[in-house]
C-alpha cells in the first residue's frame, strides 16, 4: 500500500470500514474480518500449533469429570488461577507469538487484555456448546477479542429470552470482538459440523480482574 503522507495509517484505515454490530439488541459484537494477510495467518497457525502448551480440557458437568477432545491453553500477565466449567486452571506466562497477536488484537479493537484462552478444534466434530463468558473472574462487560486461524467455522449467538439467533462464519485470521452487555443477554457456541475436516485454532483475549 502506498501512503502519500508521512503519517502512518492506523489499522482501521488500512482495513477499511469500522465494523457494524452483528447483534440487533442487548450487546455489541463487531466482526472485523481478517486482520492479517493470508500468509501471515498461515504462519501464525503453524507457530500456535507448535509453540502453545496444548492440553485436553477438563470440565465437571453434572458432577462428572469430562475430558474434552478439544485442546486448550491459558496464558496471562500473572500466574493467576481462573475458574470455568467448575475447574480451576493456572495461567502460563506469555510466549512471543501470543504477545505479538495480543498487540495486534489490541490495536485493531482499541481495547486492552491481560489473558488469553486458546482452543484447538481438530476437526468439525469438535465444537463448544452454548455458554456465555461471564465468569466472576472476568471483568464485567469487558471486551473479549476472538481471533481465529485455520478452518472456517460458523459461530452463533442466541438471545437468552427471545431465542433469536445470529451466525457468522469466522475466517482464517479474522477478529470478532464481543463487548458491552453481550454476555448478559446472549449465549454463543461453535456448532459441530460434518463438513469441516481440518483443524481450527481460536484465541480469546480477555481481562481477568
Ligand atoms: O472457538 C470459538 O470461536 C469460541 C470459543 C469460546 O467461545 C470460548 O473460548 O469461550
Ligand atoms: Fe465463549
Amino acid at each position: 500500500m502506498k501512503v502519500n503522507s508521512n503519517r502512518t495509517l492506523d489499522l482501521f484505515e488500512q482495513l477499511g470500514e469500522k465494523p457494524t454490530n452483528l447483534l440487533p439488541c442487548g450487546g455489541t459484537v463487531h466482526y472485523y474480518g481478517p486482520i492479517t494477510s493470508g500468509c501471515a495467518a498461515d504462519n501464525y497457525f503453524e507457530s500456535l500449533l507448535r509453540d502453545v502448551a496444548w492440553n485436553h480440557d477438563e470440565a465437571i458437568i453434572f458432577g462428572k469429570r469430562i475430558i474434552t477432545k478439544r485442546k486448550v491453553a491459558w496464558y496471562a500477565d500473572k500466574p493467576e488461577s481462573y475458574t470455568y466449567s467448575n475447574t480451576t486452571k493456572i495461567a502460563l506466562p506469555w510466549i512471543p507469538v501470543l504477545l505479538e497477536l495480543k498487540a495486534l488484537v489490541e490495536s485493531a479493537s482499541g481495547e486492552t487484555y491481560n489473558s488469553c484462552l486458546l482452543n484447538l478444534y481438530h476437526d468439525g466434530s469438535e465444537g463448544m456448546a452454548w455458554h456465555s463468558d461471564a465468569e466472576k473472574d472476568l471483568k464485567r462487560n469487558g471486551a473479549i477479542g476472538s481471533l481465529s486461524f485455520g478452518a472456517e467455522r460458523k459461530f452463533s449467538f442466541k438471545h437468552k429470552q427471545s431465542k433469536q439467533t445470529v451466525s457468522k462464519v469466522l475466517e482464517h485470521g479474522a477478529l470478532l470482538v464481543m463487548k458491552g452487555t453481550t454476555q448478559s443477554y446472549w449465549l454463543h457456541r461453535l456448532p459441530p459440523t460434518k463438513t469441516v475436516t481440518t483443524p481450527r485454532i481460536n484465541l480469546t483475549f480477555r481481562t481477568i480482574v
